[in-house]
């Protein structure tokens, strides 16, 4: 039968070629091409099959995991793929796996914090997958707070071992993903304790279970914490808990990178900043921000394809009702939410960038930008993963009811999502960080210490305390440079109003934790304003295909200008902006609703997402949603009969009272 492409005549209409957008999207000419070969060999592989996910029993959804991490590690070996063809593979096989912490943080830790002799212990083995890691930092009773961490491990200079010890129920390590069933090794973060002395957090490689039959090994308590948020999502991850009870451990397994302990039990500090113990934290934050793009143009895809399929109301003379999507209130919401997608996708792109560069001056003993890449990866992570989960909610109710069928999708999405909010660092406790970041250059302001990197322009900040905008009709709003001068200008008011704000106070930490709310605005103006930048920066670069940079500089404009808005009390407050030239900005949004809307379904079409990895009927490449959906509903398990199971012992039972009761 001839597939109809439901969503023809919004691709008829598309200006710009998708083709090439694809390659802006993907990063790559070479990018594009590895994800698409990847992502079809994902969706063809039925062992990859992910629709039943959310009617899966917790311990089948398990096993699905278990069968998949074993057939994705088989079909790697198998087809000899590269670093970047197992990551794709792993990012469409789409479903959270103890193999995440394995290649995420347990290898990326021992390679930040290991020495060589330990990286050459270790890693071969992990990398053959002959032994399983996670990392297991948070405990029962702490989390955010690190350095409150209870769980010990003491050296023994009589047998040179350490001996790691939970000494309280709360000490016990709680959440640490694949910790629950699969690893066989854990990067346990601990208390060092040499000669009686606390020596602060370090991490130290642990065997956890047997390599013979998965046993753990005496003194360990091992389990999974239990059931999650939401069917299927992330309950296919094995979150764990664990305590020891006095394990014994080789001195030659705590990572000695940053500090050593002697043979003798003498604890040495080097050079390297004892920062660098939470080095892990800082790369997963950074492809944490990659990671928003991708799940918000994939709720995004969704709800716009929808929309544009979906009619209500407005029939004329019989005639076809209005696609939703021409409603301005749908394109107010979901516009920006579009734009949004594309700018953390360039910004994830720059925090790639920035991390290898700190990662190559870490090495040649080169710490200085280790603060600022520490404060962009906490506030961009936190940004970027706060809007995308409110991002998720929003496409939800974009698409009406169906948008709460688990056939849609966007339930699942949500529910795996949100708790990048929480993971590698409770979002406010990262802004927090950010904050701290911002009034020690604020401090350090005339001091002849010049801001440099994402604060360089705080250096203006005489200037920007007192500059006006010089918008004057709604077109203004279009100039990079206006756009620029206001996000800083706000940027720079809140932190300098908060520093004026903190001297009032007679220490710094009552300072903070009373004016922590307004610390935390101050960061996320920062952070957007980094956001901007980079995607500004973008637009300055040479982009090919036609129409292409047009549409990315209206989306960048949809960006910022949405944001203008939203936080239009910051901007009129500390007078960046006046109310004319805030109410101006809608007017410039609305213009710019209309330059994309012909070709927002080009725009997610560019994202190049397989029906397989977008999981959800609503977001269908060819727009088929209501025989699909009325097709989808008869799958499900009630409907496996047309009597319900309980018919006779419930109902029956009810109805026949009823009956009765009525003849009285
Ligand atoms: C089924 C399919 C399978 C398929 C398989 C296919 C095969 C696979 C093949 C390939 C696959 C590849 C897959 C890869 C996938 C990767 C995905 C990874 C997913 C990860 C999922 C995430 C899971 C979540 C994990 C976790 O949550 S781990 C735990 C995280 N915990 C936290 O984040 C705790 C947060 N708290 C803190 O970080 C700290 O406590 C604090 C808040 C920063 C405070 O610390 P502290 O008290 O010590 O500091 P302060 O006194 O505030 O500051 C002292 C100074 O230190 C500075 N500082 C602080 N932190 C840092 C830092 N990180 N770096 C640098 N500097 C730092 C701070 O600024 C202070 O500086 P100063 O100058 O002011 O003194
Ligand atoms: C799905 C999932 C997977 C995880 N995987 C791992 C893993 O693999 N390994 C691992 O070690 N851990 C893991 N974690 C744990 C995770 O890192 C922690 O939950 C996270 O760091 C937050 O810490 P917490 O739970 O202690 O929150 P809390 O700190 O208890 O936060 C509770 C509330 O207090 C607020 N708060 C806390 N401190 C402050 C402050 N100073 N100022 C203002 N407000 C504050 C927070 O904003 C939040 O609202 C995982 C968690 C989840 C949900």
């Amino acid at each position: 039968m001839e597939e109809i492409d439901h969503l023809g005549h919004e691709r008829s209409k598309i200006e710009f070629d998708v083709e090439a957008m694809k390659i802006v999207w993907a990063g790559s000419q070479r990018a594009l091409e590895v994800s698409d070969r990847i992502s079809r060999l994902v969706a063809s592989d039925p062992i990859f099959r992910k629709d039943d996910r959310t009617i899966l029993s917790r311990k089948e959804l398990f096993n699905t995991t278990l069968r998949k991490s074993a057939h994705a590690w088989k079909r790697i070996i198998e087809l000899r793929l590269t670093e970047e063809e197992a990551s794709r593979l792993r990012f469409y096989i789409d479903q959270p796996a103890f193999m995440d912490l394995h290649w995420g943080m347990f290898i990326p830790a021992i390679k930040g914090q290991g020495t060589e002799e330990q990286q050459k212990k270790w890693l071969p083995l992990a990398y053959k997958m002959q032994i399983i890691g996670c990392y297991a930092q948070t405990e029962l009773g702490h989390g955010s707070n690190v350095q409150g961490l209870e769980t010990t491990a003491t050296f023994d200079p009589k047998t040179d071992e350490f001996i790691l010890h939970s000494p309280t129920l709360t000490s016990s390590k709680w959440w640490p993903g694949g910790l629950g069933k699969a690893s066989t090794h854990a990067l346990i973060y601990s208390r060092l304790i040499t000669d009686g002395q606390d020596h602060g957090v370090h991490g130290f490689i642990v065997q956890l279970r047997s390599l013979d039959d998965h046993l753990p090994l005496p003194g360990i308590t091992i389990g999974d914490i239990g059931i999650k948020f939401g069917n299927g999502a992330y309950n296919s991850m094995d979150n764990g808990v664990l305590r020891f009870d006095h394990v014994r451990i080789p001195r030659d397994q705590m990572l000695m990178r940053v500090s050593q302990v002697t043979r003798e039990g003498k604890y040495l500090q080097s050079d390297v900043p004892r920062q660098l113990v939470y080095g892990t934290m800082v790369y997963v934050r950074q492809t944490i921000v990659s990671d928003a793009s991708c799940a918000l143009s994939r709720a995004v895809c969704i709800a716009t394809r929808y929309s544009a399929v979906r009619r209500q109301f407005g029939s004329q003379d019989g005639g076809p009702e209005t696609q939703v999507i021409d409603y301005k209130t749908q394109q107010n919401r979901l516009f920006p939410l579009l734009a949004s997608a594309y700018a953390y996708r360039f910004v994830g792109e720059w925090l790639k960038w920035l991390y290898t560069d700190v990662t190559q001056r870490l090495q040649a003993n080169d710490f200085s930008t280790l603060p600022e890449a520490h404060a962009c990866t906490a506030g961009l992570k936190s940004l970027t993963t706060s809007a995308t989960a409110d991002g998720i909610e929003e496409c939800r109710k974009l698409c009406g009811g169906h948008g709460y069928l688990c056939s849609s999708g966007l339930p699942e999405l949500f529910a795996v999502y949100i708790p990048a909010c929480t993971y590698e660092g409770d979002n406010i406790v990262l802004l927090l960080q950010v904050s701290r970041f911002l009034m020690k250059t604020v401090s350090q302001l005339g001091s002849g210490i010049k801001p440099v990197g994402t604060t360089a322009y705080m250096g203006q900040v005489e200037h920007l305390m007192q500059c006006h905008c010089d918008v004057q009709r709604a077109e203004d709003w279009l100039k990079p440079s206006v756009i620029l001068a206001a996000f800083q200008a706000r940027a720079a008011r809140m932190s300098v109003a908060c520093a004026q704000n903190l001297s009032k106070f007679s220490s710094q930490e009552e300072g903070f934790a009373e004016l922590s709310a307004d610390l935390v605005e101050a960061a996320v103006a920062h952070c957007q304003l980094i956001v901007v930048t980079k995607y500004i920066e973008k637009l300055q670069q040479a982009i090919p295909g036609k129409g292409v940079k047009e549409q990315l500089a209206a989306l960048c404009n949809i960006y910022a200008l949405s944001l203008i808005h939203k936080h239009q009390g910051d901007f009129l407050a500390n007078g960046c902006i006046t109310p004319k030239q805030a109410s101006l900005v809608n007017w410039q949004l609305r213009s710019l609703y209309a330059q994309v809307r012909p070709n927002v379904i080009g725009l997610v079409d560019a994202f190049n997402y397989t029906d397989h990895y977008l999981g959800s009927i609503l977001g269908r490449y060819d727009g088929n949603v209501y025989p699909k959906l009325y097709e989808e509903a008869w799958k499900d398990p009630l409907n496996d009969s047309v009597v319900p199971d309980g018919y006779h012992e419930f109902i029956r039972p009810m109805l026949k009272q009823q009956l009765r009761t009525a003849r009285l």
